[in-house]
């Protein structure tokens, strides 16, 4: 058995625990996949690499209402996945290497592992490591469910599909969240069939109302979109090509298409890592339990030393909360005596798609019962982009940002955008938020850029404020 002072499972965002602060220490990372995890090599990273250009693609259809005739020559598949893997696997080959020519401090064990005891683990090939302080941060994996065919080459998951030889013409997805609206939005501006089957009455659904309903409208002009649709079975063609079965709100039907993308979630990557042998708690989900801290729990109390962050234990599977645990895993290791708590007030998430979706804190609903439970009343407003300039330019009719705060203070509780870089107009909303700027005072407290797309922003702020001065004149 090899002893180490800090054992970390998982080069996402686990990988950035190690600083120079652990350079007269012994630390030993370990990672059976691809150096960097799932955001670098699967994840956020490639497809916002193809969004971009799938942004380009479509602008081609956007651009007509306003007198330009663009045309879409076609689109390279080759060269545009050729660009971000090159660009990819370089930047995890450099990482890798990186951490592996550290070795007078850190030893990089490149296989599969899973606990023996609480601070010790063991690899495929059957080393044991043991370890002072221990970091689990092996994130989460695509869910394949059980239907029959799901295991046929042509069904993919977000995983491969970003590899694939050539675009295929015709692209069923199953499943109505992130992915599937991302992709969607992917295949279908460069050229692809896409349809999407949703077991629910909406896509993104788990977002605000409005929001999803939204979403699912502009989706439904794009793109084949069969709601209330289930995929209960899928079957090779001699030609190469998939014939789905689905049961719909019309009964049974067959699509015949090239190629199957499953995106119905994320599992946290507990399974087979011997958690449960050793008591850790684990959520229904299956997800590791941890106190604010990121301690990990057994029988609900901390484990002294054992430490988890990222999707296999986190609420929400993003990065940038991935990170936010890191930073604090990173400090809490090195300050035993002094812990800082994770802070999951208010954690954004955007949807690359088209259009782009973005969301922070309470939806309507979830406000609505804030302020029953709580007394306070709620306001909420919502502004076109339309209604603003910069919408004007746009000729946009779509687009809109809904604000939801507490009456009497402005506290801003939530807020919904649908619509052109939703993801950037989001965060001085945030920004707010975090630093308890009130919707009042951030309204008329700062300048705003005329006539600049912001201006959307500021003026959803009016808007809850006007809707204030008329419920308490
Ligand atoms: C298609 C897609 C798009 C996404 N887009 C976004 C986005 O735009 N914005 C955003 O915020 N989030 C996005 N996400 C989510 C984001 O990628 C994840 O939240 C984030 O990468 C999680 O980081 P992590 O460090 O927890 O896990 P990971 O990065 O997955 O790292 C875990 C590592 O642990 C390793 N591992 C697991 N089990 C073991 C074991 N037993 N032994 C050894 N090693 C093990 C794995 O190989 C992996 O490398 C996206 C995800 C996907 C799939
Ligand atoms: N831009 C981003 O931040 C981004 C992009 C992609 C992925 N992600 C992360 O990755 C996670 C996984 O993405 P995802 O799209 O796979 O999950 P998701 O949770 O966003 O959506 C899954 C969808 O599949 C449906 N579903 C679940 N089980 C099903 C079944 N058996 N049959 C049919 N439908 C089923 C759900 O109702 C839901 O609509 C996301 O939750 C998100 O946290 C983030």
């Amino acid at each position: 058995m090899t002893h180490y002072d800090l054992a970390i499972i998982g080069t996402g965002s686990g990988n950035s625990l190690i600083t120079r602060r652990w350079a007269d220490r012994k630390v030993v990372l370990v990672d059976r996949g691809a150096f960097g995890g799932t955001c670098l090599n699967r994840g956020c990273i490639p497809t916002k690499m193809y969004v971009y250009p799938a942004d380009l693609a479509a602008a081609s259809g956007d651009a007509a209402r306003l007198g330009v005739d663009l045309s879409l020559e076609g689109v390279r598949w080759q060269d545009v996945r050729d660009r971000i893997f090159t660009r990819i696997d370089a930047n995890s080959a450099d990482a890798r290497s990186y951490r592996a020519d550290q070795p007078e401090y850190v030893t990089l064990i490149e296989d599969d592992v899973h606990l023996v005891g609480e601070k010790s683990f063991q690899t495929s090939s059957g080393e044991v490591i043991s370890a002072d302080q221990l970091v689990i941060a092996t994130g989460s994996h695509a869910i394949r469910p059980d239907i029959p065919g799901i295991d046929l080459p042509q069904v993919h998951t977000s995983d491969t599909i970003m590899r694939l030889p050539d675009r295929p013409r015709r692209l069923l997805i199953k499943g109505g969240g992130y992915i599937a609206a991302e992709f969607a939005h992917i295949f279908g501006s460069f050229g692809t069939e896409v349809t999407i089957t949703v077991r629910s009455g909406t896509m993104l659904r788990h977002l605000d109302e409005t929001v999803s309903t939204v979403f699912t409208e502009q989706a439904a002009q794009q793109w084949d979109v069969r709601l209330r649709t289930a995929v209960t079975g899928l079957t090779a063609n001699d030609d190469g090509s998939v014939t789905a079965r689905l049961e719909g709100p019309d009964g049974q039907s067959d699509l015949e298409v090239d190629l199957v993308l499953v995106a119905v979630g994320r599992a946290p990557n507990t399974d087979g890592l011997g958690v449960e042998e050793v008591g850790f708690d684990l959520h229904p989900d299956r997800r590791l339990a941890v106190d604010e801290y990121q301690r990990v729990l057994r029988a609900g109390e901390p484990v002294e030393g054992v430490w988890s962050l990222g999707d296999v234990s986190s609420a929400h599977q993003l990065k940038h909360v991935a990170n936010h645990e890191a930073r604090t895993v990173a400090h809490n290791l090195l300050h035993p005596d002094e812990l800082r708590a994770s802070d999951h007030r208010f954690v954004p998430a955007a949807v690359f798609s088209h259009p782009q979706v973005a969301a922070v804190g309470l939806t309507e609903e979830q406000a609505l019962a804030y302020a029953e439970t709580s007394g306070v009343p709620v306001v909420t407003a919502v502004q076109q982009y339309g209604a603003t300039a910069y919408g004007w330019a746009m000729e946009d009719t779509t687009g809109f940002v809904k604000l939801i705060a507490e009456q009497p203070t402005g506290r801003i509780l939530g807020a919904h955008i649908v619509g052109h870089e939703a993801s950037l107009l989001i965060q001085p909303i945030l920004q707010a938020m975090s630093f308890d700027l009130d919707a009042y005072s951030m309204a008329r407290g700062q300048y705003w850029i005329h006539p600049a797309l912001t201006e959307v922003v500021e003026n959803a702020l009016l808007k809850l404020r006007t809707n204030r001065e008329l419920l308490h004149p």
